[in-house]
């Protein structure tokens, strides 16, 4: 493990946390993420992987201290990734003023617009070179088999990556995600920053675009808080994603509405065991 530094190793529920650090080539810094593997995998017996993309603000510890995800993959030995939310090791103008946008709000896409292009390739960084050091430094986990989630604007990343790269992950699951950014304030921002003013560049990286070109099931299982003040806002619109669909002969997506959660771990933890079931039935777990 020669270019991965641990800095804690914690045991929860018969498995281990290691919180590590790694140089990326992708986002030219240190980037930190949190690896859960089970007990009892091995090189000859590899887990598969779920990767769990957090909300704006979040760092690992966030979903690694409140999820409980771990506590439902333990039993199945399903291992789980939760990388970060952003490069941290930059300092552009106005980087780490607001809250949904620079640091801890990546939003996972590659910018366009500088200076976030110099180092803001979150999209690359997930889907390529993040796994890429995973599977290579860890045996014990299957490449053949990953399945990828999120969280709010991890729910945005999950599903545009399901969607831009068929085939890559087995399954898809989403919390309260942000499902139409285009369309709502967080996204517009986020997008006009990182990407530019172009509309039509931003339909690439809008799970309700993307989904139009969709072909086959979308193994897909979505959550959303009636009580969330988010959804009441309308950043999220799962309305309009469901609609996308609906318009489409796409089968495959469970979208549940839960009345009175709201955005909060609170809400992730009560419906972690659905999720990671689900995972485990297309990774081969059930
Ligand atoms: N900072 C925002 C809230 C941001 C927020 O709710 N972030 C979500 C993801 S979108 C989260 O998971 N926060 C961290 C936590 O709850 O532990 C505010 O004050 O309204």
């Amino acid at each position: 493990m020669a270019d991965i530094t641990t800095n804690a190793t914690i045991h929860s529920f018969g498995g281990r946390f290691l919180k590590l650090t790694h140089q990326s080539s992708t986002t030219g810094g240190p980037m930190n993420f949190t690896l859960f593997l089970p007990a009892g995998i091995s090189a000859s017996d590899p887990a598969p992987l779920l990767i769990y993309l957090s909300g704006l603000t979040c760092t690992p510890d966030n979903v690694t201290e409140k999820g409980f995800l771990h506590a439902h993959a333990a039993p199945l030995k399903l291992a789980l990734l939760y990388p970060d939310t952003s490069p941290r090791g930059s300092d552009h103008p106005g980087e780490h003023d607001a809250w949904d946008f620079g640091s801890g709000a990546s939003f996972y896409i590659n910018a366009t617009q500088q200076p976030w292009a110099k180092n803001y390739q979150m999209e690359t960084y997930i889907a390529d070179e993040l796994p890429d050091v995973v599977f290579s430094n860890f045996k014990e986990l299957d490449p053949k088999r990953v399945s990828i989630s999120g969280h709010s604007m991890g729910g945005h990343g999950a599903l545009t990556l399901y969607l831009k790269n068929p085939g890559k992950y087995q399954s898809v699951s989403a919390w309260s995600p942000i499902a139409n950014p285009s369309a709502c304030p967080w996204g517009e921002k986020a997008f006009t920053g990182y990407l530019g003013k172009d509309r039509e560049e931003w339909k690439k990286h809008d799970a309700t675009e993307l989904v139009k070109h969709w072909k086959g099931p979308l193994k897909a299982l979505l959550d959303v808080g009636t009580g969330d003040n988010f959804y009441k806002q309308r950043q999220l619109l799962p309305e309009n994603f469901a609609e996308a669909v609906k318009a489409t002969s796409i089968e495959g997506l469970q979208l549940r509405y839960q009345e009175g959660y709201d955005h909060s771990y609170f809400f992730i933890s009560t419906f972690g065991e659905d999720h990671i079931k689900h995972h485990a039935k297309h990774l081969g777990l059930l």
